[in-house]
């Protein structure tokens, strides 16, 4: 058997983010790999956050039992684990970015879904050289399971009906890449892996072809690492802060990518603060044990130094106020001032440009208030603070200077409503959203301001006069005055008790004071009512003449609120007797209601 043993000290891990749509098996998929459960902390079954994981070549080697090439320099791999929904195109793309490679997961039964879709046009834009992973083979009918086998292995103990249908599965998926531009085959067909991405079937389940997909992953970064990256594992570190914690007995510490050069106890680093740069000395090194992802980790190895690529936790003081999302250097001999200075150009490219006035957001880290914020702008929602941070009574206080109702909120993902900010809601009419899933938040203010507007277009709809238009009908006088009670039908729109009636000349006629259908009062009646009304004002006989009709007039300020913004929620007949209405008021004053 070939034993792996030629880790040349200079290469780094490469770095591959997993991508692909809900629940096709992200997170199995590195669940399988590293042998431990995220699923049941995932927030919504989302996957909310960049984890990483690091799997050393030993695990490979061993799960690979032997097929691995000889020819492999790479320390292992590092996986990203990047979240599955549209809404976080942002931090997908920065995995796209800081990625080496990446495993697009796709469910085999299921097929290509819009985030599949998404995630390719992603690694395109970046030139990311990825592999699929067709996942759940073993939900194929007839599927006989070899758990943890690889692929080619458990592929020749199927009956020859399964293979058929694996493979037509795979011509699909092969089918639908090559619209992209992009030749796809299954993995163990490939002579080439730079011209035609590897296709691996695997089952998350049950562990068949995670070796093939490893194996294939290492040989890839091997290839692509050789060719397209500069390795730098000697130089100052940089990194990107995933997250920032509070944790019980450490303190603040920040859970980082590094992904060049190298992090030495005692350095002087510099992180993106929330107002300014923060440098600060390096007081530990926390690594996870291998094969454990970085957010879970109960255990952690004290270190010295950290080269490129890892997850590694950093102590240092004055953290507290260091942004996730924000980029970290090691700051060597006299490069302090530059870095502080490049760390504030960032910090000022990553201030969210707001719009006048619109609605508050307040998100946990740049990555998810970007992805946030991008996701409302497509919405074309305004946003008039967008912000690191826990939301406070200051939020609070600045959505109540909000002019639009409908703005008068405050969209929290992933943080805390501070009790003071808890306290001084309860007296105000400021809307707070906070949840920890982006589409759910989204999807939840956008549902209440669709309420909202209805609502409001109720209201203001039973406030103001709508048109109307009715005929006094022949032999219908039954009282002459005081009020006048006669019969009429309504034309058009509708009409209620305390209209004012008008004649097509202008002139006035006089006010509903009650509507009686069969001798009941009633509050209104539409369009092919026949009714009684009683009217203050006129004689009839006198004023008024069977066979007249009337029109309800309608203020003017009203008229303007009906003509250019209910004119949608208005029914035809509504619409053709406001028009001719208008045409009465508008024959002396062309302008009138305008
Ligand atoms: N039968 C079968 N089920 C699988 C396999 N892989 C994942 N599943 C199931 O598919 C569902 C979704 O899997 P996840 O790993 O949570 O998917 P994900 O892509 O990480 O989903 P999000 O984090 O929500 O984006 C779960 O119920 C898994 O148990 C597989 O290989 N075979």
């Amino acid at each position: 058997m070939a034993t792996v043993t030629r880790q040349i000290k200079d290469l780094r891990t490469p770095i591959i983010c997993v991508m692909g749509h809900v629940d096709h098996g992200k997170t199995s998929m590195l669940d399988k790999i590293r042998g431990t459960t995220v699923t049941d902390i995932e927030a919504g079954e989302i996957t909310q956050h960049i984890g990483a994981t690091e799997v050393p070549l030993y695990t490979i080697e061993s799960l690979c039992k032997g097929v691995l090439p000889g020819n492999i320099e790479v320390p292992g791999l590092l996986f990203i684990d990047t979240p599955g929904h549209h809404a976080f195109t942002t931090l997908r793309s920065r995995g796209g970015a800081l990625s080496d490679l990446a495993v697009l997961v796709i469910d085999i039964i299921d097929g290509f879904q819009p985030q599949t879709d998404e995630a390719l046009k992603i690694l395109k834009q970046y030139k990311t050289p990825f592999i699929i992973a067709a996942n759940k083979i073993d939900r194929i009918p007839g599927w006989r399971v070899n758990p943890s086998f690889s692929f080619t292995k458990t592929f020749e103990s199927q009956p020859d009906n399964v293979k058929n249908a694996l493979d037509n599965r795979i011509y699909d998926l092969a089918g639908k890449l090559s619209a992209y531009g992009f030749s796809a085959d299954r993995y163990d067909r490939i002579r080439d892996f730079t011209r035609t991405i590897g296709i691996v079937p695997i089952s998350a389940r049950t562990g068949e072809g995670i070796p093939d997909l490893l194996m294939v992953l290492v040989g890839l970064a091997q290839k692509f690492l050789e060719k397209n990256l500069k390795l730098h594992v000697t130089g100052p570190g940089v990194g990107t802060v995933l997250e920032v914690k509070e944790d019980k007995g450490l303190g603040y510490s920040i859970d980082t990518i590094i992904y060049d050069g190298e992090i030495r106890t005692g350095d002087t680093i510099v992180i993106g603060g929330k107002e300014k740069p923060i440098v600060t000395k390096v007081r530990a090194l926390l690594k996870p044990m291998p094969n454990r992802e970085l957010r879970i980790v109960e255990k952690f190895d004290h270190v010295d130094r950290v080269t490129a690529s890892a997850g590694v936790k950093i102590l240092a003081s004055d953290l507290d106020k260091a942004m996730a999302g924000s980029h970290l250097r090691v700051a060597r001999e006299g490069m302090l001032n530059a870095l502080i200075k490049e760390i504030e150009s960032e910090i000022e490219r990553a201030k969210i440009v707001t719009d006048e006035t619109g609605i508050i957001v307040k998100a946990d880290t740049i990555g998810s208030l970007e992805a946030i914020v991008s996701e409302l702008r497509s919405l074309k929602i305004p946003i008039a603070q967008a912000e690191v941070g826990d939301i406070s009574k200051k939020d609070i206080i600045e959505a109540e200077t909000i002019n639009d109702p409908l703005h008068r909120v405050v969209l929290g993902f992933n943080v805390k409503l501070l009790p003071d900010a808890k306290e001084h809601m309860l007296e105000s009419d400021v809307r707070i959203f906070n949840r920890n899933v982006i589409y759910r938040l989204i999807d939840d203010y956008a549902d209440w301001e669709e309420t909202q507007k209805k609502l409001a277009e109720k209201k203001k709809m039973m406030e103001i006069v709508r048109p109307g238009r009715i005929k006094y009908l022949v032999n219908c006088t039954f009282r002459q005055s005081k009020p006048a009670v006669i019969g009429v039908q309504v034309q058009g729109g509708c009409i209620k008790p305390g209209n004012v009636l008008i004649k097509p000349d202008g002139s006035k006629v006089g006010v509903i004071k009650e509507i009686q259908e069969r001798n009941e009062n009633i509050s209104f009646a539409k369009k092919g009512k026949e009714v009684a009304i009683s009217l203050d004002g006129p004689v009839a006989g006198r004023q008024i003449h069977e066979g007249e009709v009337y029109y309800v007039d309608i203020p003017e300020s009203h008229c303007k609120v009906l003509e250019f913004q209910l004119k949608d929620v208005l029914s035809q007949d509504e619409l053709e007797t406001l028009i001719e209405f208008l045409s009465i008021k508008r024959k002396d004053d062309h302008f009138w209601g305008k």
